[in-house]
């Protein structure tokens, strides 16, 4: 995840880093993500005993006297040693012992070109002082990560297991991912070559590892990414109103509680508002009922549309963002991310109304109705078929066709739901059956939304049809 400011190549490809928002004074929240209703049992963690002692001694000042560390159904988890409440500080890591791409080793620094990320970087440190082993200043962080076998980052699932996502954007995303790491990894080899005693055998899944590990753990700041011990042992709860924080004058990261905690209680955090999709892709988990949950879907003015030429001239003109194919050459598709709308006869919220716009353009008829609309929209802000069409009957046909576009996506994910079975199954156990939960998760808050904007597409049609809109 990158933490707060998600910084991974594919973000900047797809969404943002996790957020990096600013508030007042010179805090930056950094954003990870967040479960909602984390309800797990844990334990202290015996093998960590040593840990925040070794990490204040490394900063030379206390970093948290209301923590522990300790073991949940989630990997380390923190949970209260003392009775927190909110507005409490509950953690401060100072900048001096988070790792970040500064600590690469300037002779292998130069030798990497501008084009690789900081991911990247951060995952080449990871790589070489998880190579030191006893001899790295960071052992004891780094032998707290997890391993290969514990992550369950879609980049890591087998092509079977990614079928049963397949309905889902965050299929396409994955691959996306695996053949930008694969990039980055041709392009950092000749580096590697450079110092055959650190790096002679790593190999691509070993980067791959220590890739993830940056993307689910490091938080994006102004400086780049880094990873906070201690602080990324923290849970997600998307509900959670603590976030990362960062303070550029103290340069140090801390978290604020936003309740009480009683002793023994697991404190959580949002990482950002992130969907099922985000948190499969760069976290590795999804969260049973998530708030977050979007759907990305396409429309395309097709081949066979006479006016298909004057519409992308008139969607160009008036900035909607048209997307281009792998030759820079406009495609005609539309790209837009649906939310769940909360009430099927409010205001739609979650529809974006650049959809709608798209839809009404698509429906048009004659070049008549095209040059309407764009003279419309210039005598406005610009934007284009933003308003309801003055010909009611068109208008209704634009949203009845994102119906039927969205009527065939549930058929689509129903299918694909049927098709992975129930939920707990006695032929299906260990890692294959976590990952067809998360399938469950992930398919199941994407369905959601589109019957609600279903829904509201339909009330909004029943509307105008039961409206006497000719007078
Ligand atoms: C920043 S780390 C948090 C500490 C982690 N549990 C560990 O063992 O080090 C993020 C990882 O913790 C796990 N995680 C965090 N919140 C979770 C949640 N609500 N449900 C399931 N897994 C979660 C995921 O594996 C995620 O990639």
């Amino acid at each position: 995840m990158l933490l707060g400011a998600r910084i991974t190549n594919l973000w900047r490809l797809r969404r943002p880093l996790l957020g990096m928002s600013q508030t007042q004074r010179s805090w930056i929240k950094l954003h990870f993500s967040c479960l909602s209703e984390v309800k797990v049992s844990h334990s202290l963690d015996d093998e960590c005993d040593d840990f925040l002692p070794w990490l204040q001694r490394k900063a030379g000042v206390e970093i948290s006297s209301v923590l522990s560390i300790g073991k949940s159904a989630y990997g380390r988890t923190l949970f209260a040693s003392d009775i927190i409440q909110a507005g409490d500080c509950i953690l401060s890591v100072p900048y001096n012992v988070q790792l970040s791409p500064d600590y690469l080793h300037p002779d292998i620094n130069t030798l990497l070109n501008s084009e690789i990320s900081y991911v990247a970087k951060l995952a080449i440190v990871v790589l070489v002082e998880q190579r030191l082993g006893q001899d790295s200043d960071w052992a004891p962080y780094i032998s707290c990560l997890p391993q290969l076998d514990e992550m369950h980052n879609t980049i890591f699932w087998s092509e079977d297991e990614l079928e049963m996502i397949h309905q889902s954007s965050v299929y396409k995303e994955t691959i996306n991912q695996k053949s930008l790491i694969e990039k980055e990894f041709l392009a950092v080899r000749p580096a590697f070559e450079r110092f055959p005693e650190v790096f002679e055998r790593i190999t691509y899944k070993d980067f791959m590892h220590a890739y993830a590990l940056v993307s689910s753990r490091a938080w994006g700041s102004t400086k780049g990414e880094s990873l906070i011990p201690f602080a990324d042992f923290l849970n997600h709860d998307g509900t959670s109103e603590a976030v990362v924080m960062s303070d550029e004058d103290k340069q140090l990261s801390e978290v604020i509680a936003d309740r009480d905690y009683s002793p023994g209680e697991q404190v959580l955090i949002r990482y950002g508002k992130f969907s099922n999709a985000t948190l499969l892709l760069d976290f590795g988990f999804t969260l049973p009922d998530n708030i977050h949950d979007q759907v990305h879907i396409q429309l395309n003015i097709p081949h066979h549309d006479p006016l298909r030429e004057m519409k992308l001239e008139v969607l160009q003109r008036h900035h909607r963002p048209i997307g281009k194919d792998i030759h820079g050459i406009n495609s005609s598709v539309g790209s837009f991310t649906i939310k769940e709308v909360k009430s099927a006869s409010g205001k739609g919220k979650g529809i974006p109304q650049s959809l709608r716009a798209f839809a009404r353009v698509l429906c048009c008829t004659s070049s008549q109705e095209l040059r309407d609309l764009a003279v419309e929209a210039e005598q406005t802000d610009g934007r284009l078929a933003r308003r309801s069409l003055k010909n009611i009957n068109r208008e209704i046909e634009a949203h009845r066709f994102l119906i039927s576009q969205i009527s065939q996506l549930i058929e689509d994910y129903h299918t694909s739901i049927e098709s992975l079975g129930p939920l707990s199954s006695p032929f299906v156990s260990g890692k294959l059956a976590l990952r067809r939960k998360m399938a469950l998760d992930l398919l199941n808050g994407e369905l959601r939304v589109l019957r609600s904007s279903y829904a509201w597409l339909e009330n909004y049609c029943a509307t105008w049809t039961t409206t006497d809109y000719h007078q």
